[in-house]
């Protein structure tokens, strides 16, 4: 079984007090409680305040691993029935045999041979209506598997939207937060590698204040293109905040890391943001943090977070590893 080391709470305060101060909310304990929750638990306080979207969440959590469990009992029982079906056509076949051999062995006892008859009459009468509900039957199930399939297809879709966020379509925290659980476990499953990217835009506010929240905005779209053209498929892009993002990366190290950073480095610099034919430059600050054995998702994003922090107040634009 695997162990998982606790979150240092020191580490979890500060982060707290930093975002707090970020988003310019005073410290009070009901504030700094909300944040504090939210960084342990990996959620967006902005997000769980949200409950009908939480609550639509989990719903459609519970409702895709029911539809999943319907799906494959009912391909269990159209398996069943096609082959009870089959068995009951044998037996049809077999009961006519041993009628016809009576038949011929005692048309002397007619008594015997009418009250044949009649049994074998009535055994094939039922085994025929027994057979022709378990072809209704299967149809039917055969139907009802094909819609299963389609709500199937509709709640993915719709569990997609949902963790996605809705101006650059990368995965938002809430689909973030069951990405990590996953990758973490098959990391240490495989003992294999796997390294989180975290990077804020430098001084952003002054792309919004100069050019207006729109364009901020298209700058955000513009750079979540650029993390995706330097991604691999298995690569994941989150995100993680306003001008936060976040990178998932399995199978990598903390070189290979490196090497994203610098590639999407140089392919902001080579593709910048045009805005009015004005040339709008993105900088980034950047943590790296790769898992260690038996630590969580949570701990190794805190380590991340904790690197960018220091990247940041080391001058910005700047790439720092976390021990
Ligand atoms: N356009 C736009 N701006 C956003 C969005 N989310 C956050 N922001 C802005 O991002 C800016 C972040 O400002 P700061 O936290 O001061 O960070 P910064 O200016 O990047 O400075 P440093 O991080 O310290 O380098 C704020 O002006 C937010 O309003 C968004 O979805 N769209």
């Amino acid at each position: 079984m695997t162990t998982t080391q606790p979150v240092n709470p020191v580490e979890v305060a500060r982060i707290a007090l930093k975002r707090l101060s970020e988003r310019g909310l005073p410290p009070t304990p009901e504030n700094y409680a909300q944040f504090y929750n939210a960084i342990v638990t990996i959620k967006s306080p902005e997000t769980k305040n949200n409950a009908e979207l939480q609550n639509a969440w989990q719903i459609l959590v519970k409702l895709d691993d029911a539809v999943s469990d319907a799906h494959e009992t009912t391909t269990e029982l159209v398996e069943a029935l096609v082959a009870g079906g089959e068995r009951m056509s044998g037996s049809l076949d077999a009961l006519q045999d041993a009628k016809q051999a009576h038949e011929s062995r005692s048309m002397s006892v007619e008594e015997a041979h009418t009250a044949l008859e009649s049994l074998l009459n009535e055994l094939i009468d039922s085994t025929n209506d027994i057979h022709s509900t378990v072809s209704t039957s299967t149809a039917d199930l055969r139907s009802i598997r094909d819609a299963v399939k389609h709500i199937e297809q509709d709640l993915a879709f719709n569990r997609k939207m949902l963790e996605q966020d809705a101006l650059t379509g990368a995965l938002n925290r809430q689909g973030f937060d069951h990405v990590l659980a996953t990758e973490v476990k098959r990391a240490q499953r495989h003992n294999s590698k796997l390294a989180v990217v975290m990077f804020d835009l430098d001084d952003f506010k002054l792309i919004n204040d100069r050019h207006g929240h729109l364009t901020g905005d298209q700058v955000l779209i513009h750079v979540t293109n650029l993390a995706k053209a330097v991604l691999r498929e298995s690569d994941v892009l989150v995100r993680y905040g306003g001008e936060e993002f976040l990178l998932l990366l399995p199978e990598t190290d903390v070189h290979g890391a490196q090497y994203v950073v610098d590639r999407l480095r140089t392919v902001a610099h080579r593709t910048p943001f045009l805005h009015k034919n004005q040339r709008i430059d993105v900088n980034f600050s950047t943590g790296i943090a790769a898992l260690k054995a038996e630590e969580n998702g949570r701990a190794l994003v805190l380590r991340a977070d904790e690197a960018m922090y220091r990247a940041k107040h080391s001058g910005r634009g700047r790439v720092e590893v976390a021990e």
